[in-house]
């Protein structure tokens, strides 16, 4: 059997009093994408947190091809574009430069980079569109052309899996259906993809599978099944959390 790209084992994480992921589990194989649907507060951002390491769970554990969450950091084995509010843009450093971190990850600078680190930036560069933009300071940048530039960080880290927290936000519908021909093209030459989307009309375009998440995951299957009306109704209804009866049961649906 493959081994998984990813593998969340009945995870729990909790801020304080707060449970924002209870008993999650989660199993993505190379090559293929997964939607990550949820409300504002449903625990998405956490999730990708404690699969980079950033959160550790109070119970539960996280598997990246095979290996820790500590060793998949330490390999580039992971590799996260952020939604773009998390990100300081008055830095001054140019487009070139951002993705060229892909190649470094958490040594910074401080090895020269070698032609294949140059060949895998222009690369990335020409595959998400900005070659023309290389040299742009990346605060000059509107925010449809920044995404671009961290999945072209993401794709020149070559990870085996990569975590996209809302790459559509704000973006325009070209700027989508290119991304979206990126991460197709992404998952087609073998990485996995968790991305973390609103936009659940793109959803069986973009994804192989998807889950609901409201702290608890609500159902894990193909878009279309999670696309159900009664489905969504459990994700977007009336909050689960605050239902008399408690959170809704796991629906494994693949
Ligand atoms: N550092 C923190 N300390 C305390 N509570 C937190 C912290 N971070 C998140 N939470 C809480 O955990 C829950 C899940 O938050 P999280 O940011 O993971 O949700 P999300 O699905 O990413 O939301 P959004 O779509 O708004 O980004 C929320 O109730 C949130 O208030």
């Amino acid at each position: 059997m493959t081994t998984p790209a990813l593998d969340i084992d009945t995870v729990t994480v909790r801020y304080d009093s707060v449970t924002a992921l209870d008993r999650v589990s989660l199993a993505l194989a190379p090559g293929r994408v997964c939607g990550l649907v949820g409300t504002n507060g449903s625990g998405k951002s956490t999730l990708f947190k404690t699969i980079m390491g950033l959160v550790r769970p109070v119970s539960g554990r996280v598997s990246i091809t095979g290996g820790s969450t500590a060793a998949a950091r330490r390999k580039g084995a992971v590799a996260y574009v952020p939604q773009s509010e998390a990100v300081d843009w008055d830095f001054p450093i140019g487009v070139r430069d951002v993705v060229m971190t892909g190649r470094f990850g958490r040594q910074g600078f401080i090895r020269r980079p070698r032609p294949a680190d140059r060949a895998a930036v222009e690369a990335a560069l020409d595959r998400v569109g900005m070659t023309d933009f290389a040299t742009r300071q990346i605060g000059q940048l509107s925010g449809g052309q920044r995404k671009r530039v961290f999945v072209a960080r993401a794709i020149a880290q070559e990870a085996p899996l990569l975590l996209l927290d809302e790459p559509f936000a704000g973006v325009d519908t070209k700027t989508q259906q290119a991304l979206t021909t990126v991460i197709r093209d992404l998952a087609a030459s073998g990485h996995a993809v968790l991305v973390a989307t609103h936009d659940l009309t793109g959803l069986p375009l973009l994804c192989d599978e998807a889950v609901l998440l409201q702290r608890r995951l609500l159902v894990h299957g193909s878009p279309d099944e999670v696309l159900r009306p009664e489905n969504l109704a459990l994700a977007f209804g009336a909050s689960p959390a605050d239902s008399p009866a408690g959170p809704p049961t796991v629906r494994e649906v693949q």
